[in-house]
């Protein structure tokens, strides 16, 4: 049988040295010894400078503020995911509805409401619309209900800008295959929270969002703060998220990150990733700054309050 080759040992270095140091003349010996010292201390402190430099970039990029638990990985197929917390007392300052305001409170993620295809589908309109505009800063979003797109420093109407034109850039069936993705994120978050999916209402904002690495201009692009989405947003009761790109594939950073007290739980995105969640500060979260590449989402909200419902976007 052939001999086996063996790779070197790491030490094998060090025991050259002391060999070869033995077989020296005295003086020369011990300023040879000298040298080789100096360079083995070298190479030392180099390897712990790297090390420690390593150890910061990675804490920084992969475990910014001390997260602790990832809920959702990537490349997981979670089919149904659902933790419930108690509620806060932030539903009894606004009128309540029956069958419908939260009295269980949780949060819940699925990769089995809606598939990658149909992300990808979702995610070439949000493309097509933040193509007309975008913002100077890191973020940017489309509300397909309003029209709102950033443009530069601040948000233009599409259907107002564009007008006519706009029936070249979305079709009936975008909006088709919106409204079907909207139903069904609604009957999960219905079936999740034990209510009636008719009692809920669309409501506004609900929008794509498109988030990359550049330096923010304006605090609408500073999406990394951590918010409630009632106090934020007003008359959500349940957040719904479906991210339309991958995390670590198409952009790094950018993890949603629920902030518990004590431990952090985050969710990576995913194409076709829907996550939910009671809108209350039982919720309270951010989204990390994204440091490389662009990651899609949309968010899609909804209410109790009949008053603050809004119809699907149509194409006008
Ligand atoms: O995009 C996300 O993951 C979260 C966005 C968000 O928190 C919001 O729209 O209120
Ligand atoms: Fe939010």
């Amino acid at each position: 049988m052939a001999p086996q080759r063996r790779a070197a040992p790491l030490w094998s270095g060090a025991v050259a040295y002391l060999e070869l140091s033995l077989s020296l003349p005295s003086a020369k010996r011990s300023r040879g010894q000298q040298e080789s010292r100096w360079r083995w201390l070298r190479a030392l402190f180099l390897l712990a400078s790297a090390a420690i430099g390593a150890l910061l970039i990675w804490r920084y990029l992969g475990a910014e503020d001390g997260v602790t638990e990832v809920l959702a990985h990537r490349r997981e197929n979670l089919q149904d995911k659902f933790i419930e917390i108690p509620c806060s007392e932030d539903y009894d300052s606004h009128k309540r509805f029956e069958g419908c305001t939260p009295r269980k409170c949780g949060r819940g993620v699925t990769d089995a409401v809606i598939t990658r295809e149909e992300a990808e589908r979702i995610r070439r309109i949000a493309e097509r619309g933040l193509s007309l505009g975008g913002s100077d800063g890191g973020a940017s979003i489309l509300d397909l209900h309003s029209g709102a797109l950033s443009l530069g420093k601040h948000f233009v109407n599409l259907y107002r800008y564009f007008g006519d034109k706009i029936q070249d850039i979305f079709t009936e069936e975008d909006f088709a295959l919106y409204r079907d993705v909207r139903q069904r994120i609604q009957q999960r978050i219905a079936q999740a929270f034990g209510i009636n999916s008719s009692s809920m209402y669309l409501t506004k904002p609900t929008f794509f969002s498109r988030i990359n690495s550049t330096e923010a201009k304006t605090t609408h692009d500073e999406y990394w703060h951590p918010h409630v989405d009632k106090v934020t947003y007003g008359s959500f009761d349940y957040t719904s998220l479906l991210y339309l790109s991958d995390y670590s594939e198409d952009f790094g950073g950018g993890r949603f990150v629920f902030m518990d007290a004590g431990s952090n739980k985050t969710i990576e995105p995913q194409a076709g990733r829907v996550s939910f969640f009671t809108s209350g500060s039982e919720n309270l979260h951010r989204v990390e700054k994204v440091h490389w590449g662009t990651r899609y989402a949309i968010t899609i909200s909804f209410t109790c309050n009949p008053d603050h419902g809004i119809g699907d976007p149509v194409l006008t």
